[in-house]
């Protein structure tokens, strides 16, 4: 299967650079209405005052916008010293200031090397914004589609995928170790996880799916990686993480985007899920991995079992689905050594 381009606006700007000898925030960057004083609006840091930066040079820094996403503009921003954060702002946030701090505390709770760390959070009137830690090597939807079909493809190895698959699945099950053991996603796909030094892969964009204004329905049944069941993205639940993991699975498998597409082979419209059940059904399983990995040598087994965890994530009925415990364990067996 090809896919010949990225196939997501990347659009690039700056924030305007702070006068320093002004003391307060740019307009841009800050509230609209000028209220910068307002009470309790304040940026607040996990972990203690060991940070290397505050509002103050968060809002004078530049700043490269990454993307818009569902929720909102999501931004380079790179301090003084050539440190970078990635900060995200938030629209259409449909909870009042405590329940978003409450939210936000509980994220800022997770700790562990497959999530991508919650810095800080500033809630205001007019923004807010949640801080999280840069990945340099960029998300696993630009390496998996970026530049395809053209020379300056990088290609992804299956070593490369196991790692990435390794790293998510470990992140995601302490996401759902979270607030006793119920906490939710609601978002994952391949633009939320990056990579770590190691190349393991790392969950990003944790807990914002609850807070936020829910995703319209054809919106969700189009992106490829929601569960059926999903009509309300507010109300998204570990179930249905499971299979949007599964979905990405499968796109590490197959190289393909999950967004309903024209099946090559039958010229349905159908999601990637759904495509590879049918394809499955009929025994062409050896059709469905990405050519970039097909000609590697003694990894077709670990591939067919891949197939077979996405599968089981991404089964229809919510209960027959896999606990992504399991999916973790079985992902690991795949190669005792990972
Ligand atoms: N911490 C991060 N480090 C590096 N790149 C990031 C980080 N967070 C987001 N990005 C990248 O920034 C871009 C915009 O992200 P954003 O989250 O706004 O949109 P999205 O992932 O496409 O959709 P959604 O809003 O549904 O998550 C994406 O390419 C994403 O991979």
């Amino acid at each position: 299967m090809m896919i010949t381009c990225f196939g997501k606006a990347r659009i690039s700007g700056k924030f305007r650079k702070r006068d320093s000898s002004s003391s307060s925030p740019p307009r841009n960057w800050t509230s609209k209405d000028d209220n910068t004083e307002e009470e309790g609006s304040k940026i607040i840091f996990f972990g203690g005052k060991n940070h290397s930066f505050d509002l103050d040079d968060l809002l004078s820094s530049s700043a490269q916008v990454l993307g818009k996403g569902a929720f909102g503009t999501t931004y380079k921003v790179t301090m003084d010293d050539m440190s970078a954060v990635v900060v995200k702002r938030l629209k259409e946030v449909v909870v009042g200031r405590r329940e978003f701090e409450q939210q936000m505390e509980m994220i800022g709770m997770i700790r562990h090397e497959n999530v991508a760390e919650l810095k800080a959070y500033y809630f205001s009137k007019d923004d807010k914004l949640a801080v999280y830690s840069y990945y340099t090597q960029g998300s696993l939807f630009q390496m998996l589609h970026g530049n395809r079909g053209t020379y300056d493809r990088v290609p992804l190895s299956w070593d490369a995928r196991l790692r990435i698959a390794t790293g998510a699945a470990r992140g995601l099950a302490k996401i759902h170790e979270g607030n006793n053991g119920r906490f939710i996603h609601g978002n994952i796909k391949s633009s939320n996880i990056f990579l770590d030094s190691q190349g393991h892969g790392c969950i990003g964009d944790i807990g914002l799916t609850t807070i936020m204004r829910s995703l319209p329905q054809r919106t969700c049944l189009s992106s490829g990686y929601h569960a059926p069941e999903i009509t309300d993205t507010r109300r998204s639940t570990q179930s249905s993480d499971v299979y949007s993991f599964g979905v990405v699975l499968l796109e590490l498998l197959t190289g393909a985007s999950p967004a309903i597409t024209e099946a090559e082979h039958s010229g349905e419209n159908m999601d990637l899920a759904s495509w590879i059940r049918n394809v499955v059904a009929k025994d062409w399983t050896g059709e469905v991995f990405d050519m970039e990995i097909v000609s590697e040598s003694g990894v077709e087994d670990e591939m067919v079992e891949m197939l077979q965890i996405g599968l089981a994530c991404v089964g229809v009925k919510q209960q027959e689905r896999p606990h992504i415990a399991q999916v973790v364990k079985l992902i690991q067996d795949i190669r005792s050594t990972e």
